[in-house]
């Protein structure tokens, strides 16, 4: 098992470069390089990490940036860069998504990343949202989301990006709860929620910004299934084994043959839907709400 780190996106790259993620013979052949060249030991910003195990080629990709790994920008690019990375490593079949830190899968994105900020960078933060999405949804890999805890938003986001969708039995919550913060999910969400749960139970969990708990949440077919959350990492390695059983190339193109026309409809009005997601988050009742949300997330203490 090879492990690596990313962080921003650049240093990922860089590290990549220098050990090839097809190859286990990075940590094998001069482990003290890869851990003496300073990367691996700066904790703070290494917000993701990825181990590959090269027999099988699945790999692992464990966010973490805590507490609660919400999508801040450098998560995104480090995700983003990842996601591209191993897509191109052609010995790599399989991703598990998961977070490092268990009870919190993903928090969606950093509502301070949206609060008080100019609308450009609203703009070019959103960018950074639909390429890490473009980049996961549209992968030729098998991708499972491991969800070992809450996944709101931004979370739930992530994990209907991928193909299947494992959770922690217990007190957590999915699904997307964007109107309860007066944000509106982009047509790209919002289809992917129609997709997984079909329309008029989508309809209504996307207008009242429902989040539910993971029982109701595998009743509604948002998610396909639950185990106990010690049990999520060897489930979902299973199942990834089950689906590497089915040729790639088939199952890649059959992948690609349903999901191309959403990817296609974004890269198409991928302007526009920055610009709408810009407008409505900048406005001033909008950035209301948003303070007032973020108050009660602090005074739940
Ligand atoms: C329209 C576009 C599509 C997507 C939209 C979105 O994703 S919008 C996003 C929608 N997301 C949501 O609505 C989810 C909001 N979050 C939650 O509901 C809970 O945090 C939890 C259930 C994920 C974890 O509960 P827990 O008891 O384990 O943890 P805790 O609650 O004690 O939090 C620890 C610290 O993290 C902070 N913080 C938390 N989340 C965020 C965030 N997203 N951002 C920034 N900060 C966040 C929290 O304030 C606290 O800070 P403090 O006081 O220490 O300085």
């Amino acid at each position: 098992m090879a492990t690596f780190i990313a962080s921003g996106g650049r240093v990922w790259r860089k590290f990549v470069k220098t050990f090839p993620l097809g190859s286990n013979l990075s940590l094998k052949r001069s482990p003290t390089s890869a851990l003496a060249n300073g990367r691996l030991s700066s904790t703070s910003s290494e917000n993701v990490l990825v181990s590959k195990d090269e027999k099988s080629g699945i790999a692992t990709v464990r966010m973490n940036n805590p507490p609660v790994n919400s999508l801040n920008t450098a998560l995104l690019l480090s995700l983003r860069s990842c996601f591209e990375e191993l897509e191109k490593d052609k010995s790599c079949r399989a991703l598990i998504l998961t977070s490092n830190k268990p009870k919190v899968f993903c928090a969606g994105l950093d509502i301070l990343e949206l609060y008080q900020k100019s609308p450009d960078y609203v703009g070019q933060f959103w960018e950074k949202v639909q390429d890490m999405w473009l980049s996961l949804y549209g992968s030729r890999l098998v991708t499972m989301a491991a969800i070992n805890g809450h996944s709101p938003a931004g979370g739930c986001l992530l994990s209907l990006a991928c193909d299947y969708r494992i959770m922690a039995e217990g007190n957590f919550v999915i699904g997307l709860n964007e109107t309860q913060l007066d944000l509106v999910a982009p047509f790209w969400l919002r289809q992917m929620m129609v997709d997984a749960i079909g329309y008029r139970q989508a309809e209504m969990a996307l207008m009242v910004g429902a989040l539910y708990p993971s029982n109701k949440a595998l009743q509604l077919g948002l998610v396909d299934k639950l185990v106990p959350i010690e049990d999520v990492q060897t489930v979902a390695e299973e199942e990834v084994k089950n689906w590497l059983k089915i040729p790639d190339q088939a199952r890649a193109i059959t992948k690609m043959a349903s999901r191309k026309p959403l990817l296609d409809e974004l890269r198409k009005r991928k302007q526009e839907d920055i610009q709408t997601f810009r407008d409505e988050t900048t406005r001033e009742s909008v950035q209301l709400s948003i303070q007032q949300y973020l108050d009660k997330l602090k005074a739940k203490k």
